[in-house]
């Protein structure tokens, strides 16, 4: 006989976006069980974002080892130990895992439920031995690497994000499928932390980027001894002895490559499966749970949050989505996404960071009633005396200035976009941008700088200076 439990607020998914809801939820008095099957966090806390940029930590230090003799510090010969690298991911993961544990979320009031949930009616979740009958469910279940269909792959042994923070000896050589964030960011700290690594993209490196900006961050990628074949299909991939073997086809010719550890990091699949979602009357596709801008499925009782919508696939974003699903279901107000100033950094080095619309999709919505200015890191002082120039900073505005995207690549980019997220989402002007006071030396100038220069064609003009002159004349 199950033990049933009537509750105000059901989450299924302890991750990102999961989490947020219970939280919020049941600080504002909602009754609120929450289901998690595996590891309560999540993929960012235990298999994305938190492994990934503590591991690039470690990458940036040997990195930072490597080439300090540019500040005439001599450090000697840098070795890497790759399992103690690891420990430090690991410790960070755990100094985190406090905050998104059963016991927190206990201690807040909420009932944790460790066991996978599954819907059996359309208000009704089964969580191991307990029925759980809510007045409004929210899905939150994330979502998965997606393996491709490559011949061969399942008889070797490879990588996913799922397995990758698990690896304590250094690849020698790590061959990865996918360059997109996963692809690029695993490629650089594994070359830094001692591996050759070999990056397999069947289109471009970072194609929901900025064309320009992922020049940059392509020829670093070169400069730094990784291989990249872009356009390139992957045939087949094959075992031979402690090795693996993918065969790709790259300008017409096949390449066979041989390497030591394989990494798939060719995008993601929701987790739809083995939810009960037909029984709820909740519609989906491959890409995800259908939603509408107030983030319902098609059982207006249910909301799905987060990476398993198949949308923006950031924790940013499924902490967003868990506010507008906490107005709707706590407060009963018709609140809508607006996913408009919605940032994202890969954090290679350099890195990208980008908001709003980016210049091809402006071009295509407005023409070429747009403006687009851009300002270089060799032009900021802070950039120069950190002797880490490579970079520029681009905004896209209307005619009349209203900021409608930008994008950064260079150094601490992923800091540096906050304020243009701010200015998008506040729709500000570019004039509030140029009129800020910076503090002098920092790269927070580089903002201030490039919304001075979409003034610089008007304010230095013959006009201004008749104007000027004319006034001056005045006494
Ligand atoms: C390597 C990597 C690096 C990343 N880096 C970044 C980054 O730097 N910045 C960024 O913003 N994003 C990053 N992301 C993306 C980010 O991790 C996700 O967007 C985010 O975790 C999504 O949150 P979520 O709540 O939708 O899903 P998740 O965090 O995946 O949580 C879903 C939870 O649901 C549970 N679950 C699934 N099915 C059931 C079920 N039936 N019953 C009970 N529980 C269930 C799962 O076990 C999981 O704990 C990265 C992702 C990866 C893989
Ligand atoms: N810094 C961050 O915020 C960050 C970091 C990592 C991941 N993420 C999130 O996780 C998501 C998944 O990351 P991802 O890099 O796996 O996915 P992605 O979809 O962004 O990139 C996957 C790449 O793999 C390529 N690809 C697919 N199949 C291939 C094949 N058979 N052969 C060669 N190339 C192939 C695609 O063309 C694409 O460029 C991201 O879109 C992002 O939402 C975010």
């Amino acid at each position: 006989m199950n033990k049933v439990i009537k509750t105000d607020i059901c989450v299924i998914g302890a991750g990102s976006g999961g989490l947020s809801v219970a939280a919020g939820a049941v600080q504002m008095g909602a009754d609120v069980v929450l289901v998690e099957k595996a590891k309560m966090g999540g993929d960012c806390l235990n298999t994305g974002c938190v492994p990934s940029k503590a591991l690039l930590a470690a990458a940036h230090a040997v990195q930072n080892a490597r080439t300090a003799s540019r500040f005439g510090v001599t450090t000697g010969q840098v070795e890497v130990n790759f399992a103690k690298a690891m420990d430090h991911v690991h410790s960070v993961i755990s100094g985190i895992a406090p905050h998104d544990s059963v016991e927190r979320f206990e201690d807040l009031g909420c009932t944790v439920i460790q066991a996978e949930g599954r819907f059996i009616a359309p208000d009704t979740l089964i969580a191991g031995d307990t029925e759980i009958r809510a007045k409004r469910f929210v899905i939150a279940t994330g979502s998965r690497a997606a393996v491709p269909p490559i011949p061969g792959l399942d008889s070797v042994s490879y990588f996913t994000n799922e397995n990758i923070f698990e690896n304590r000896v250094c690849p020698e050589h790590l061959i990865i499928v996918g360059g997109g964030p996963i692809g690029l960011e695993m490629a650089q700290a594994h070359q830094q932390l001692g591996a050759k690594v070999t990056v397999i993209e069947m289109m471009t490196i970072l194609p929901k980027d900025d064309p320009d900006m992922v020049e940059v961050v392509r020829d670093a990628i070169k400069a730094s001894d990784i291989t990249l074949y872009e356009g390139a299909k992957t045939k087949e991939v094959k075992s031979s002895g402690d090795k693996v073997r993918v065969i790709i086809e790259h300008d017409g010719i096949e390449i066979t490559l041989e390497g030591s550890h394989l990494l798939l990091a060719t995008g993601r699949r929701p987790n739809v499966e083995n939810l009960g979602l037909e029984q709820a009357g909740i519609a989906f596709e491959r890409t995800g749970i259908s939603v509408d801008a107030r983030l319902r499925t098609s059982n207006r009782k249910i909301f799905a949050i987060g990476d398993v919508t198949g949308g923006l696939q950031f924790t940013h974003m499924a902490g967003y989505d868990a506010g507008i699903v906490i107005r709707n279901a706590l407060f009963k107000l018709p609140a809508k996404v607006n996913y408009s100033a919605v940032p994202w950094v890969t954090y290679t080095h350099p890195e990208v960071a980008q908001v709003g619309m980016t210049e091809a999709t402006a071009r295509a919505r407005y023409g070429d009633n747009i403006r687009v200015v851009k300002w270089d890191y060799a032009e900021n002082d802070r950039a120069r005396a950190e002797d880490d120039t490579t970079g520029f900073i681009k905004v896209i505005t209307s005619s009349k200035g209203h900021i409608l995207g930008a994008g950064i690549v260079g150094r601490q980019a992923g800091e540096l976009i906050g304020v243009w997220s701010l200015a998008i989402s506040r729709k500000m002007k570019i004039g509030a941008i140029a009129g800020m006071i910076t503090p002098y030396p920092t790269l927070g100038e580089l903002s201030k700088r490039v919304a001075g220069a979409w003034y610089t064609p008007s304010l230095f003009s013959e006009k201004t200076r008749k104007i000027v002159r004319f006034l001056l004349k005045l006494g």
